[in-house]
């Protein structure tokens, strides 16, 4: 039995002698016009900490060394991925399945803003709702070939990341923090959820750590001192990257062209990834 063990076995892949219920098969077939090498979570304790961000800009850095990526939105109820690409055009279908969207260098994107009427519409969903509605962006969307798909994930551990582990193949995670989040808390939780899913974690991205001021090119941690290192030693974890606040950060996303934002901080997180193969 593992020590985080909370007696919830069908929720939990884990094989362990002390399991009271026989482990459920939810896991769910990927479209049969769909081959896709590798699956990275993208996950954060709490909303706002850049997680959408880090998505993207991974993709980016694995397009940008010749992958092909793409991006499974599964923050149904905050989608932020088409807007960061300035995606306008809504995906289309046939009795097949759903095509993805094309961005500007390449990327395939799924997010249910793209199949809404007006992106500005909420949805205000039941939680089974949600979580079939990701389930099908994996067994309904015709994603033909992807080396490394990348789910963003809802803030959390709630319903979404449970479906997404127990039905979609995930081969690692990436926890995004900040280093106001009461860090410890939130790795804590991310790392047990990946230990009941048997999921590995690829590592730590801290977010808006530092900002260097551009007039003497010193850096401030505006949001007090990182204690990222002393976490990721204590879960045995590597911190994968860190990035500094910027504003032409958000001046990229708002103005949808995030795939042309020249900061270069999650080429090592890349390299990584590709060393897990993809190809
Ligand atoms: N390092 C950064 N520097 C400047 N702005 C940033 C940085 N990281 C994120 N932002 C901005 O903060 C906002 C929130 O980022 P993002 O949408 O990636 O967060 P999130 O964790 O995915 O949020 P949610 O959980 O609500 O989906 C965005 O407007 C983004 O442009």
């Amino acid at each position: 039995m593992s020590e985080t063990c909370n007696q919830t076995c069908s929720s939990c892949s884990e094989d362990c002698a002390e399991r009271k219920e026989k482990k459920v098969d939810f896991s769910e077939r990927m479209n049969e016009m769909s081959n896709i090498k590798k699956v990275i979570g993208v996950v954060s304790g709490k909303g706002g900490v850049g997680k959408s961000l880090v998505t993207s800009m991974l993709a980016v850095a694995m397009s940008r060394m010749g992958y092909h990526a793409a991006i499974l939105d599964a923050d149904v109820t905050g989608p932020s991925i088409p807007k960061a690409f300035g995606i306008k055009q809504k995906a289309s279908g046939s009795e097949l399945g759903l095509l993805p969207v094309k961005t500007q260098t390449n990327i395939d994107v799924m997010s249910i803003n793209l199949l809404l009427e007006k992106d500005s519409d909420p949805v205000v969903w039941r939680g089974p709702i949600i979580s079939g509605t990701v389930k099908q962006f994996w067994t309904d969307v015709i994603w033909g070939d992807v080396d490394f798909m990348f789910i963003d994930m809802p803030p959390g551990t709630g319903d979404v990341p449970l479906t997404v582990f127990q039905s979609i193949p995930v081969d690692g995670i990436i926890v995004v923090t900040s280093p106001q989040e009461l860090v410890s808390m939130i790795v804590s939780k991310a790392v047990k959820m990946a230990e009941m899913m048997n999921i590995p974690i690829i590592g730590l991205v801290e977010n808006m750590s530092y900002f260097k001021c551009p007039d003497n090119g010193k850096d401030y941690q505006i949001f007090g001192e990182s204690h990222i290192e002393e976490i990721a030693d204590k879960h045995n974890l590597k911190v994968l990257a860190k990035l500094p606040i910027d504003p032409k950060i958000s001046d990229a996303c708002d103005k949808g062209i995030i795939e042309f934002y020249d900061g270069n901080w999650l080429e090592p997180v890349a390299k990584i990834l590709v060393n897990m193969g993809g190809n």
